[in-house]
């Protein structure tokens, strides 16, 4: 029986779900009937997702099949584009991010995005981590040194950056703007942490710190990725969605998608047979 069969949630007095009565976990993210359209092609059909806290939840399949676009419902950033029409619900916490009263600034501060290029500002690396909380008006310097320390520290560069704060994040190596870009985002004190393909533009050397990083990261916070990389998803995910042309097909225990799926496409997928 595929997770989506199991999963038995608690709802609470608003309606919003909580919990998997099942495993008695929380949880963070649920997607339910969630249909996207981009003008009049419909990405993403009938997707039922629910997201656990503190896991890794990986999100595979081809090109095109919709893995960026879902996982920017999440913090609404896909609804930037104009034509996107959106219908079903998506609640976090409980609550439906799809409502009007749900404001997107309130959202932004609790999920934070780890892009694929790294992005950093082009300011030095102190600053990069300090835009945040700037913007949620903490001037104090001592409080901001502390707030950079930790979350360098918990991005796992502090060691090698803590005798450069003051130089350009640009002189870094591009593994280590993808972690600054990590610690940015930890800044602002997030509950999730989307990743989209964070680690197609590094090197190997690179890519396993950051999957070490997510490893560790995973103990405070639910981190959602979208990979290209299947063996990467199977190292570091706990549960993995497969995706294809907008559909969810398999949603499972990575180690059921990897070792036992339960459908012809996920099996093909996984053993390289298209895509
Ligand atoms: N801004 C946009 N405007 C119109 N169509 C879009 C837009 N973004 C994505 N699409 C379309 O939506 C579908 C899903 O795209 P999406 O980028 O979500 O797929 P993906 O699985 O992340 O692909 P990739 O692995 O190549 O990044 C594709 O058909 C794509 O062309």
């Amino acid at each position: 029986m595929a997770l989506s069969q199991k999963v038995n949630i608690a709802y609470n007095e608003k309606g919003g779900p909580l919990l998997d009565v099942n495993t008695d976990k929380k949880i963070v993210y649920n997607t339910k009937d969630l249909n996207l359209w981009y003008g009049k092609d419909h990405a993403l059909k009938n997707i039922n997702l629910a997201v656990y806290e503190r896991e890794v939840t990986a999100i595979i399949g081809p090109s095109g099949c919709g893995k960026s676009t879902y996982i920017k419902t999440l913090n609404r950033m896909v609804q930037l584009v104009p034509t996107v029409r959106i219908s079903g619900d998506i609640s976090y916490r409980g609550k439906s991010i799809l409502d009007k009263s749900y404001k997107v600034e309130d959202l932004r501060t609790r999920v934070g995005m780890v892009f694929q290029k790294p992005n950093p500002f082009p300011k030095s690396i102190y600053d990069n981590v300090a835009y945040g909380p700037r913007i949620h008006g903490i001037k104090n310097r001592k409080i901001l040194d502390q707030i950079v320390e930790k979350s360098l520290r918990g991005a796992a560069i502090w060691d090698e950056v803590k005798d450069r704060l003051n130089e350009n994040a640009y002189g870094l190596s591009g593994g280590q703007q993808q972690r600054l870009c990590i610690a940015r985002c930890l800044a602002i004190e997030p509950d999730v942490i989307l990743m989209d393909e964070p680690t197609s533009a590094l090197d190997p050397k690179s890519t396993l710190k950051v999957e070490e990083l997510i490893h560790e990261l995973k103990k405070e916070y639910s981190i959602i990725i979208v990979t290209h990389n299947m063996q990467q998803a199977a190292r570091i995910s706990d549960k993995t969605a497969f995706f294809l042309n907008g559909e969810v097909v398999e949603y499972d225990e990575t180690d059921v998608i990897f070792s036992n799926p339960s459908d012809k496409r996920t099996e093909d997928y996984i053993t390289g047979r298209f895509g």
